[in-house]
């Protein structure tokens, strides 16, 4: 199958700082990859890369066969949480209903259809009852609910996640996650999910892509997220527990501000 997602050689850079280099990575459609990483290791970087945003300092990146490019199509995204203000005059289905535009829906959808999907959305990311809400006045996990609903809105080939469990509760967190895995699986998206703790999506993880300390390991959950693995990219001794089907890396060093789990939490928390 061809890669929906492609690097080849890929470096980004600012000034002296090397985020990553050399990156080769083909993703297919219905493959769900999660960006791993401490703070300020690049991730977000890595899809303003896709999203046409960010410059390659050498390499390529292509979508689907063809140099990425800023507003592509293809490109369902869900950007890291910033509130609304206040007095943003949309209301929450408003905000739904511009990532619905038919067109990989078939003919261009009437309004009746489009009312109707806007209501499909809402009640999968469970937002039906503040769907007339000015969005400013809404939670913060309320309004990243409808972004993700925007996000899907277009059926998209491929869906970029940016940390988009912040701020949800455990309910929404799990809720949330298998509506973008049942996007993976049954759409045939390729999922690119940014994120400081793997824990919630582990089981539906197909790959990572691990980066830290200006380096990079992109394997199975089961090859990456191993005690040798990480300690050799973080340059020092850490230990990854795996216990009840969680990973919890201990013992990072103190300048990355990483929000693993730590192993008191073992018992049943979402970090
Ligand atoms: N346009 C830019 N010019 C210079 N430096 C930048 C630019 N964009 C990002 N950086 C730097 O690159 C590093 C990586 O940023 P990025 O936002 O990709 O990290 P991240 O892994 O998403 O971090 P976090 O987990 O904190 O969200 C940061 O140190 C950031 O300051």
């Amino acid at each position: 199958m061809e890669p929906v997602v492609s690097l080849a050689g890929a470096s980004l850079r600012f000034g002296q700082r090397t985020l990553w280099e050399d990156l080769d990575l083909a993703i297919r459609p219905g493959e769900f990859f999660a960006v791993l990483g401490p703070n300020g290791s690049g991730k977000t970087s890595f899809l303003k890369v896709l999203l046409g945003l960010q410059d390659l300092h050498a390499g390529s990146a292509a979508l689907a066969g063809r140099p990425v490019e800023r507003g592509s199509r293809l490109i369902g995204y869900v950007p890291q949480q910033k509130s609304f203000a206040p007095d943003t005059p949309m209301r929450a289905r408003d905000l739904v209903g511009l990532g619905v535009d038919g067109h990989r829906w078939g003919l261009r959808l009437n309004a009746g259809r489009i009312n109707r999907r806007i209501d499909e959305l809402l009640e999968l990311v469970g937002a039906s009852e503040y769907a007339r809400v000015p969005v400013g006045q809404l939670s913060g996990g309320e309004q990243q609910r409808l972004r993700v609903a925007q996000a899907l809105a277009s059926d998209p080939q491929v869906l970029l996640c940016d940390e988009p469990l912040l701020s949800l509760d455990l309910h929404h967190q799990q809720a949330v996650s298998a509506l973008i895995n049942s996007q993976c699986r049954e759409r045939n998206s390729a999922v690119v999910f940014v994120t400081h703790e793997i824990n919630p999506i582990i089981d539906y993880v197909d790959r990572v892509l691990y980066l830290a300390g200006g380096r990079f390991r992109v394997g199975t959950p089961e090859e990456v997220m191993t005690t040798e693995v990480l300690s050799d990219l973080y340059g020092s001794h850490v230990e990854v527990i795996r216990a009840n089907g969680r990973l919890v890396v201990v013992g990072l060093p103190d300048a990355t501000t990483h929000h693993h789990a730590e192993p008191h939490a073992l018992a049943g928390e979402v970090a």
